[in-house]
């Protein structure tokens, strides 16, 4: 008898893509090469038609085991036992691509800030180098929530027929002043830092712990925390709150480049799938494949109106919402709704 599981079998491989090819942005700059950092799970199949590319939000990474692990990995919806699953680190983070503390093949030295600003075209754009790198002429699936839901619609409506879904959650077509004015504050904080400026890696460290902070009240709901940091006494100061969002704050700057969350915050801002194609109705109404936009209930960041307003402009488009008390960052938390919400999803469209 064979006790051994044949998942024993799907190991998730890690690998680097070097670009030679120069990589024109949106902003009339050149990347002349660059690198992203990679993860595949699983086996193409035959008919070539199982492959499920994962995008990560603001401060992910190529590991969606790690922080989407409810969902992707053995025995959970994406199972590598039935996918391709892949996902890459985007150019300009800090998590193994091409980032500002990478060196500049010019100089040799780390760009900086000089890093050239990028757009979630650009960044779609070095996927897609990816993609072809690997010989993928159909995708299945592009997942992602926020940041990642943006960059999915952009390349969604560049892949044209050689993709059959995207699934947009907690995202938008358009970044909203509010948006960009959440990020906006969590710059102002990084320049407040008396390191900003200096061509160090820990520039803007303690910065970064502050914007970190005024991001998590954007992420979550009052609802969440009057559940979870609700004092049980008289106080007058140490609030559990307080101690909750420096706590975060020291947790991500330990974890992430200042310099990256600068260039990928606005990536963020400049997101609008109908620039230069006569606005997001007519961008999203040139997307050819099946849309699923979900929206969260209490996401205060990245309204469910935005959501709702990409499966109606889009020609095969479907609206899901989850509940949750979370508020934007559901999305990495309720695992059990999504599964539900992409079960029938995939269902309804027979797959
Ligand atoms: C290499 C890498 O790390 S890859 C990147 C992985 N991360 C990502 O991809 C980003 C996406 N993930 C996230 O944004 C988050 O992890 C989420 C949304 C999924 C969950 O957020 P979390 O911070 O884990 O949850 P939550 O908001 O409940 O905070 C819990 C943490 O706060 C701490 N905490 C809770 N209340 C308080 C308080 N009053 N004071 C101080 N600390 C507190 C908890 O002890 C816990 O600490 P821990 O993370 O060290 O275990
Ligand atoms: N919590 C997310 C950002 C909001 O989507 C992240 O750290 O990537």
């Amino acid at each position: 008898m064979n006790l051994q599981s044949p998942h024993l079998s799907i190991e998730m491989t890690r690998d680097i893509f070097y670009c030679k090819e120069a990589l024109p942005l949106e902003s009339g700059e050149v990347l002349p090469e660059f690198q992203l950092s990679f993860t595949t799970q699983g086996q193409l199949n035959a008919k070539k038609d199982n492959v499920i590319w994962i995008l990560h939000a603001l401060t992910g990474d190529a590991n969606p085991q790690d922080w989407w692990a409810g969902l992707v990995g053995e025995d959970k919806f994406y199972d590598p036992a039935n996918y391709f699953i892949i996902c890459a680190n985007y150019l300009g983070s800090c998590y193994g691509s091409t980032n500002p503390l990478s060196n500049r093949p010019e100089t040799g030295k780390p760009y900086y800030y000089d890093f050239p600003n990028l757009t979630t075209r650009d960044i779609a754009a070095s996927l897609d180098r990816l993609r072809i790198h690997l010989g993928l002429e159909k995708i299945n699936t592009v997942i992602g929530g926020s940041l990642g839901g943006q960059v999915a619609l952009e390349w969604a409506f560049s892949l044209e027929n050689r993709l059959d879904n995207a699934i947009i959650i907690a995202s938008n077509a358009k970044a909203s002043p509010w948006i960009i004015g959440f990020n906006e504050t969590q710059r102002m904080a990084i320049e407040s830092d008396e390191t900003w400026g200096r061509e160090h890696h820990a520039a803007g460290k303690k910065g970064l712990e502050t914007a970190r902070a005024i991001g998590m009240l954007s992420y979550r709901h009052p609802e969440t925390f009057i559940q979870s940091q609700s004092e049980t006494e008289e106080k007058r100061d140490n609030f559990k709150i307080s101690s909750y969002l420096r706590y975060q704050g020291q947790k991500l700057a330990n974890r992430f480049n200042a310099l990256s969350y600068w260039i990928l915050s606005k990536a963020m801002d400049s997101h609008d799938l109908g620039r230069g194609r006569g606005g997001t109705s007519n961008a999203l109404a040139c997307i050819q494949c099946r849309v699923l936009s979900i929206g969260v209930d209490t996401d205060v960041l990245f309204t469910c109106e935005e959501s709702r307003y990409i499966s109606r402009h889009v020609a095969k488009g479907t609206y899901r919402e989850i509940k949750s008390v979370y508020g934007h960052d559901a999305f990495l938390i309720e695992y059990e709704q999504l599964q539900y919400i992409l079960q029938s999803f995939y269902l309804e469209n027979n797959q």
